[in-house]
Protein backbone atom coordinates (compact mmCIF):
# COMPACT_ATOMS: atom_id res chain seq x y z
CA UNK A 1 0.00 0.00 0.00
CA UNK A 2 1.59 3.19 -0.63
CA UNK A 3 0.45 6.15 1.33
CA UNK A 4 -1.37 9.51 -0.28
CA UNK A 5 1.86 12.24 -0.02
CA UNK A 6 0.75 15.53 1.03
CA UNK A 7 2.71 18.89 -0.33
CA UNK A 8 6.15 18.05 0.66
CA UNK A 9 7.26 20.85 2.99
CA UNK A 10 9.93 23.66 2.07
CA UNK A 11 12.30 24.68 4.23
CA UNK A 12 11.18 28.64 5.08
CA UNK A 13 14.68 29.46 4.50
CA UNK A 14 16.56 27.50 1.93
CA UNK A 15 13.38 26.45 -0.41
CA UNK A 16 14.56 22.96 -0.04
CA UNK A 17 12.64 20.42 -0.02
CA UNK A 18 12.03 18.70 3.57
CA UNK A 19 12.71 15.00 3.10
CA UNK A 20 12.89 13.87 6.93
CA UNK A 21 11.22 16.35 9.68
CA UNK A 22 12.00 15.22 12.89
CA UNK A 23 10.74 16.93 15.70
CA UNK A 24 11.06 16.54 19.46
CA UNK A 25 12.49 12.89 19.64
CA UNK A 26 13.33 11.50 22.23
CA UNK A 27 13.97 7.88 22.71
CA UNK A 28 15.05 5.10 25.37
CA UNK A 29 16.43 2.29 25.74
CA UNK A 30 14.74 0.65 28.90
CA UNK A 31 15.34 3.27 31.68
CA UNK A 32 17.96 4.85 29.86
CA UNK A 33 17.51 7.84 27.56
CA UNK A 34 20.04 7.59 24.14
CA UNK A 35 18.18 10.94 22.57
CA UNK A 36 16.66 14.37 24.16
CA UNK A 37 14.34 16.21 22.14
CA UNK A 38 16.06 15.80 18.64
CA UNK A 39 14.73 18.32 16.02
CA UNK A 40 16.01 18.05 12.63
CA UNK A 41 15.16 18.72 9.13
CA UNK A 42 16.96 16.49 6.88
CA UNK A 43 16.66 17.87 2.70
CA UNK A 44 16.06 16.08 -0.09
CA UNK A 45 18.53 15.05 -2.46
CA UNK A 46 21.55 16.68 0.30
CA UNK A 47 24.16 14.83 2.47
CA UNK A 48 23.69 15.51 5.87
CA UNK A 49 26.33 14.21 8.07
CA UNK A 50 26.20 13.00 11.61
CA UNK A 51 28.98 13.73 13.46
CA UNK A 52 30.14 13.05 17.30
CA UNK A 53 31.89 11.15 19.82
CA UNK A 54 31.28 7.66 20.70
CA UNK A 55 27.94 7.11 22.45
CA UNK A 56 26.54 10.43 21.39
CA UNK A 57 23.17 8.78 19.48
CA UNK A 58 24.21 9.36 15.87
CA UNK A 59 23.24 5.54 15.02
CA UNK A 60 20.39 5.96 17.11
CA UNK A 61 18.63 8.50 15.57
CA UNK A 62 20.13 7.46 11.89
CA UNK A 63 18.09 4.11 12.82
CA UNK A 64 14.92 5.63 13.77
CA UNK A 65 14.38 6.76 10.16
CA UNK A 66 13.90 3.63 8.58
CA UNK A 67 12.79 1.82 12.04
CA UNK A 68 15.08 -0.76 12.37
CA UNK A 69 15.39 0.46 16.02
CA UNK A 70 11.72 -1.75 16.15
CA UNK A 71 13.88 -4.45 16.54
CA UNK A 72 15.39 -3.52 19.83
CA UNK A 73 12.64 -4.61 22.20
CA UNK A 74 13.37 -2.43 24.98
CA UNK A 75 13.51 1.04 22.44
CA UNK A 76 10.90 3.27 22.95
CA UNK A 77 10.56 6.34 20.40
CA UNK A 78 8.42 10.27 21.35
CA UNK A 79 7.97 12.83 19.53
CA UNK A 80 7.21 12.65 15.29
CA UNK A 81 9.68 11.56 12.56
CA UNK A 82 7.95 12.39 8.95
CA UNK A 83 9.00 11.32 5.55
CA UNK A 84 7.45 13.26 3.11
CA UNK A 85 4.70 14.73 5.12
CA UNK A 86 3.87 11.24 6.72
CA UNK A 87 4.49 10.41 10.25
CA UNK A 88 6.23 6.86 10.09
CA UNK A 89 5.25 5.82 13.51
CA UNK A 90 1.74 6.00 13.29
CA UNK A 91 0.10 1.93 13.43
CA UNK A 92 -0.99 3.20 9.59
CA UNK A 93 2.35 3.39 7.98
CA UNK A 94 3.59 0.41 5.71
CA UNK A 95 7.14 -0.54 7.36
CA UNK A 96 8.15 -2.93 4.67
CA UNK A 97 7.27 -0.04 2.10
CA UNK A 98 9.32 2.50 4.52
CA UNK A 99 12.26 -0.04 4.84
CA UNK A 100 12.16 -0.31 0.57
CA UNK A 101 12.04 4.09 0.47
CA UNK A 102 15.05 4.40 2.68
CA UNK A 103 17.70 1.65 2.65
CA UNK A 104 20.75 1.37 4.70
CA UNK A 105 24.22 0.67 4.17
CA UNK A 106 26.12 -1.00 7.40
CA UNK A 107 29.61 -0.63 8.67
CA UNK A 108 30.63 -4.26 7.98
CA UNK A 109 30.46 -5.00 4.55
CA UNK A 110 27.81 -7.91 4.65
CA UNK A 111 26.79 -9.53 1.45
CA UNK A 112 24.78 -12.40 1.68
CA UNK A 113 26.81 -15.74 0.98
CA UNK A 114 25.52 -16.21 -1.86
CA UNK A 115 26.25 -14.96 -5.29
CA UNK A 116 26.68 -11.52 -6.73
CA UNK A 117 23.98 -11.26 -8.76
CA UNK A 118 21.79 -12.84 -5.91
CA UNK A 119 22.64 -10.58 -3.49
CA UNK A 120 21.49 -7.84 -5.71
CA UNK A 121 18.25 -9.49 -6.90
CA UNK A 122 17.08 -10.77 -3.74
CA UNK A 123 15.21 -7.78 -2.63
CA UNK A 124 13.30 -7.52 -5.82
CA UNK A 125 12.70 -10.76 -5.62
CA UNK A 126 11.27 -10.69 -2.63
CA UNK A 127 8.60 -7.66 -3.93
CA UNK A 128 7.20 -10.27 -6.75
CA UNK A 129 10.19 -9.50 -9.93
CA UNK A 130 10.38 -13.25 -11.28
CA UNK A 131 10.96 -12.06 -14.98
CA UNK A 132 14.74 -12.90 -15.22
CA UNK A 133 15.74 -10.44 -18.72
CA UNK A 134 13.79 -7.98 -15.97
CA UNK A 135 16.49 -9.09 -12.95
CA UNK A 136 19.28 -9.08 -15.14
CA UNK A 137 18.37 -5.39 -15.77
CA UNK A 138 17.73 -4.80 -12.39
CA UNK A 139 21.01 -6.35 -11.45
CA UNK A 140 23.31 -4.36 -14.42
CA UNK A 141 21.26 -1.47 -13.65
CA UNK A 142 21.72 -1.70 -9.65
CA UNK A 143 25.93 -2.17 -10.04
CA UNK A 144 26.41 0.38 -12.23
CA UNK A 145 25.04 3.23 -10.20
CA UNK A 146 27.31 1.30 -7.32
CA UNK A 147 30.19 2.01 -9.93
CA UNK A 148 31.31 -1.72 -9.38
CA UNK A 149 29.83 -3.06 -12.44
CA UNK A 150 32.95 -2.86 -14.59
CA UNK A 151 34.62 -4.61 -11.79
CA UNK A 152 32.30 -7.59 -11.46
CA UNK A 153 30.37 -7.66 -14.82
CA UNK A 154 31.90 -11.12 -15.62
CA UNK A 155 31.77 -12.71 -12.15
CA UNK A 156 28.25 -12.34 -11.10
CA UNK A 157 27.97 -16.03 -10.05
CA UNK A 158 31.15 -15.80 -7.65
CA UNK A 159 30.55 -15.66 -4.21
CA UNK A 160 30.00 -12.10 -2.92
CA UNK A 161 32.22 -12.48 0.33
CA UNK A 162 35.10 -13.07 -2.24
CA UNK A 163 35.70 -9.89 -3.59
CA UNK A 164 37.89 -6.95 -1.96
CA UNK A 165 36.10 -5.21 1.24
CA UNK A 166 35.93 -2.28 -0.32
CA UNK A 167 34.11 -4.10 -3.59
CA UNK A 168 31.90 -5.83 -1.09
CA UNK A 169 30.92 -2.22 0.24
CA UNK A 170 29.52 -1.22 -3.30
CA UNK A 171 28.25 -4.39 -3.84
CA UNK A 172 26.10 -3.71 -0.46
CA UNK A 173 25.09 -0.26 -1.64
CA UNK A 174 23.58 -1.59 -5.28
CA UNK A 175 21.87 -4.56 -3.07
CA UNK A 176 20.35 -1.01 -1.44
CA UNK A 177 19.87 0.61 -4.46
CA UNK A 178 17.90 -2.19 -6.19
CA UNK A 179 15.10 -1.81 -4.40
CA UNK A 180 14.83 1.78 -5.74
CA UNK A 181 15.02 3.30 -2.95
CA UNK A 182 14.84 6.93 -2.18
CA UNK A 183 17.20 7.58 0.86
CA UNK A 184 20.27 6.01 1.70
CA UNK A 185 21.29 5.83 5.13
CA UNK A 186 25.20 4.47 6.48
CA UNK A 187 26.55 4.26 9.19
CA UNK A 188 29.93 4.45 8.92
CA UNK A 189 30.30 3.11 5.55
CA UNK A 190 34.39 3.15 4.98
CA UNK A 191 35.22 2.64 8.64
CA UNK A 192 36.44 -0.88 8.13
CA UNK A 193 38.21 -0.32 4.65
CA UNK A 194 41.23 1.10 3.29
CA UNK A 195 41.73 4.78 1.67
CA UNK A 196 41.38 3.87 -2.19
CA UNK A 197 38.28 2.33 -1.27
CA UNK A 198 37.04 5.21 0.93
CA UNK A 199 37.80 7.46 -1.89
CA UNK A 200 35.77 5.42 -4.28
CA UNK A 201 32.54 5.32 -1.74
CA UNK A 202 33.13 8.96 -1.22
CA UNK A 203 32.97 9.93 -4.99
CA UNK A 204 30.06 7.38 -5.52
CA UNK A 205 28.45 9.46 -2.87
CA UNK A 206 29.00 12.45 -4.43
CA UNK A 207 27.58 10.80 -7.37
CA UNK A 208 24.15 9.10 -5.65
CA UNK A 209 22.89 12.55 -3.78
CA UNK A 210 22.04 13.43 -7.69
CA UNK A 211 19.46 11.30 -7.06
CA UNK A 212 18.91 10.17 -3.46
CA UNK A 213 18.64 11.91 -0.25
CA UNK A 214 21.63 10.53 2.12
CA UNK A 215 22.18 10.51 5.74
CA UNK A 216 25.99 9.37 6.70
CA UNK A 217 27.07 8.82 10.16
CA UNK A 218 30.91 9.26 10.24
CA UNK A 219 33.46 9.51 12.93
CA UNK A 220 36.28 11.00 10.10
CA UNK A 221 35.72 14.84 10.11
CA UNK A 222 37.57 15.28 6.88
CA UNK A 223 35.52 13.01 4.86
CA UNK A 224 32.32 14.70 6.68
CA UNK A 225 33.65 18.11 5.39
CA UNK A 226 34.34 16.57 1.78
CA UNK A 227 31.30 14.84 1.08
CA UNK A 228 28.37 16.25 3.08
CA UNK A 229 26.15 19.39 2.44
CA UNK A 230 24.86 19.66 6.16
CA UNK A 231 26.65 18.62 9.41
CA UNK A 232 24.35 17.70 12.72
CA UNK A 233 26.88 18.05 15.84
CA UNK A 234 25.66 15.30 18.51
CA UNK A 235 26.57 15.61 22.46
CA UNK A 236 25.14 12.66 24.98
CA UNK A 237 21.95 12.66 23.24
CA UNK A 238 21.09 16.14 22.24
CA UNK A 239 21.60 17.30 18.68
CA UNK A 240 23.92 20.46 19.19
CA UNK A 241 24.20 22.60 16.23
CA UNK A 242 23.13 21.61 12.32
CA UNK A 243 24.05 23.54 9.39
CA UNK A 244 25.65 23.98 6.06
CA UNK A 245 29.20 21.60 6.56
CA UNK A 246 31.70 24.99 5.92
CA UNK A 247 29.85 27.02 8.29
CA UNK A 248 30.06 23.62 11.02
CA UNK A 249 33.72 23.73 10.48
CA UNK A 250 34.86 27.15 10.09
CA UNK A 251 32.14 28.96 12.08
CA UNK A 252 29.79 26.59 14.75
CA UNK A 253 27.98 28.40 16.35
CA UNK A 254 28.42 26.17 19.67
CA UNK A 255 31.52 26.43 22.19
CA UNK A 256 30.85 22.00 22.53
CA UNK A 257 31.11 22.00 18.04
CA UNK A 258 34.31 24.05 18.21
CA UNK A 259 36.11 22.12 20.39
CA UNK A 260 34.47 19.37 18.69
CA UNK A 261 35.84 19.98 15.19
CA UNK A 262 39.00 21.71 15.86
CA UNK A 263 40.20 18.54 17.89
CA UNK A 264 40.21 20.21 21.60
CA UNK A 265 37.17 17.19 22.63
CA UNK A 266 38.11 15.18 25.54
N1 LIG B 1 20.43 -1.69 21.72
C1 LIG B 1 20.80 -0.90 22.71
N2 LIG B 1 20.43 -1.12 23.99
C2 LIG B 1 20.79 -0.29 24.99
N3 LIG B 1 21.54 0.81 24.82
C3 LIG B 1 21.94 1.09 23.58
C4 LIG B 1 21.60 0.27 22.45
N4 LIG B 1 22.14 0.83 21.34
C5 LIG B 1 22.79 1.93 21.74
N5 LIG B 1 22.68 2.10 23.08
C6 LIG B 1 23.24 3.20 23.88
O1 LIG B 1 22.71 4.43 23.38
C7 LIG B 1 23.73 5.44 23.36
C8 LIG B 1 23.91 5.98 21.95
O2 LIG B 1 24.46 4.93 21.16
P1 LIG B 1 24.74 5.11 19.60
O3 LIG B 1 25.22 3.79 19.10
O4 LIG B 1 23.56 5.70 18.98
O5 LIG B 1 25.92 6.17 19.62
P2 LIG B 1 26.87 6.63 18.43
O6 LIG B 1 27.02 8.10 18.57
O7 LIG B 1 26.38 6.10 17.16
O8 LIG B 1 28.21 5.90 18.88
P3 LIG B 1 29.40 5.29 17.97
O9 LIG B 1 30.01 6.46 17.30
O10 LIG B 1 30.30 4.67 18.98
O11 LIG B 1 28.78 4.29 17.03
C9 LIG B 1 24.98 4.79 23.95
O12 LIG B 1 25.07 5.09 25.30
C10 LIG B 1 24.74 3.31 23.72
O13 LIG B 1 25.41 2.54 24.69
Amino acid sequence: MTLPTREAKKDSQEEKTVKFDIQDVDLYYGDFQALYNNNLEIHEKEVTAFIGPSGSGKSTLLKTLNRMNDLVDSCRVEGLIELDGEDIYSDKYNVNELRKNVGMVFQQPNPFPKSIYDNIAYGPRTHGIKDSAELDHIVEDSLKKAAIWDEVKDYLDRNALSVSGGQQQRVCIARALAVEPNVLLMDEPTSALDPVSTSKIEDLIEELKEDYTIVIVTHNMQQASRISDKTAYFLSGELIEVGPTEQIFTNPQHEETENYVSGRFG
